[in-house]
């Protein structure tokens, strides 16, 4: 994830924007997706998106396959991204039905996602505040653009109910959700012209009772492509970054 600590602007583009405007027409005409009522950025909801065998599924690939999370840009702070992340196999069938449920929902081709990541948080792990799309300034970028380009629009799913912390706030368009199993939280990274909408912002709060478990599925503006691409642990600084 890139490591948000300041507005920088990324370029407008009309593709990106179109993708926006398509996007948000197919959520505002299902019955089932309810938009926030936030100004500065696009965010909806779907509840009970996941079912409950779907969540269980889910919570134990993650919890046979977890390593701990990464992030795209080094950072000394050990306490950035403290969960557990994994992989989740795309081909796997249990794992491309609900692929296949998410891009449909969105009306975006499923191979624009990322691998759906799974992600475990125990007891005060958390994802300090961040935007989840690349930073065009950054090293990373010119990897990013060869394996899809921008992130646009983000879709993440609840797996189990948290006794306490855990929420995922977005600190400057102002709305927080509370961890509730089955429901989806979508949004666009982008702002209208296509830019990246830094009122994006969010934060996995610390998990203060329970285990949080979470799906989350990166789409991205065009095909992407899996490439080997250097990632970084929160306080671990790898001596082969360039
Ligand atoms: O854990 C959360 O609530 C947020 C996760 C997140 O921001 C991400 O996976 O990009
Ligand atoms: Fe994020």
């Amino acid at each position: 994830m890139s490591k948000t600590t300041s507005n920088s602007k990324g370029s407008p583009s009309p593709e990106r924007a179109r993708i926006g405007r398509e996007v948000a027409a197919r959520l505002d005409a299902n019955p089932n997706v309810r938009r926030a009522k936030v100004d500065l950025a696009q965010v909806y909801t779907y509840p009970d998106f996941l079912s409950d065998a779907d969540c269980d599924t889910l919570i134990a690939l993650i919890d046979s396959n977890s390593r701990p999370s990464t992030l795209l840009a080094a950072t000394d702070d050990p306490d950035y991204r403290t969960s557990d992340s994994s992989d989740l196999y795309r081909w796997a069938p249990d794992v491309q039905a609900i692929d296949d449920r998410i891009a449909d929902l969105l009306g975006i081709p499923p191979e624009n996602a990322e691998t759906m990541q799974g992600q475990r948080y125990a007891p005060n792990q958390q994802f300090r505040a961040h935007c989840d799309y690349f930073h065009e300034t950054s090293g990373y970028w010119d990897k990013m653009v060869e394996t899809g380009g921008q992130r646009t629009w983000t879709a993440m799913a609840y797996l189990n109910h948290v006794e306490e912390g855990g929420a995922t706030w977005f600190p400057r368009a102002g709305i927080r959700f509370k961890p509730k199993r089955g429901l989806l939280v979508i949004w666009n990274n982008m702002a209208a012209d296509g830019s990246p909408n830094y009122d994006t912002l969010h934060e996995g709060m610390r998990v203060v009772e329970g285990t949080k478990y979470i799906i989350t599925k990166w789409f991205r503006e065009s095909a992407w492509i899996k490439a080997p691409i250097q990632t970084y642990r929160s306080g671990v600084v790898d001596a082969d970054a360039d």
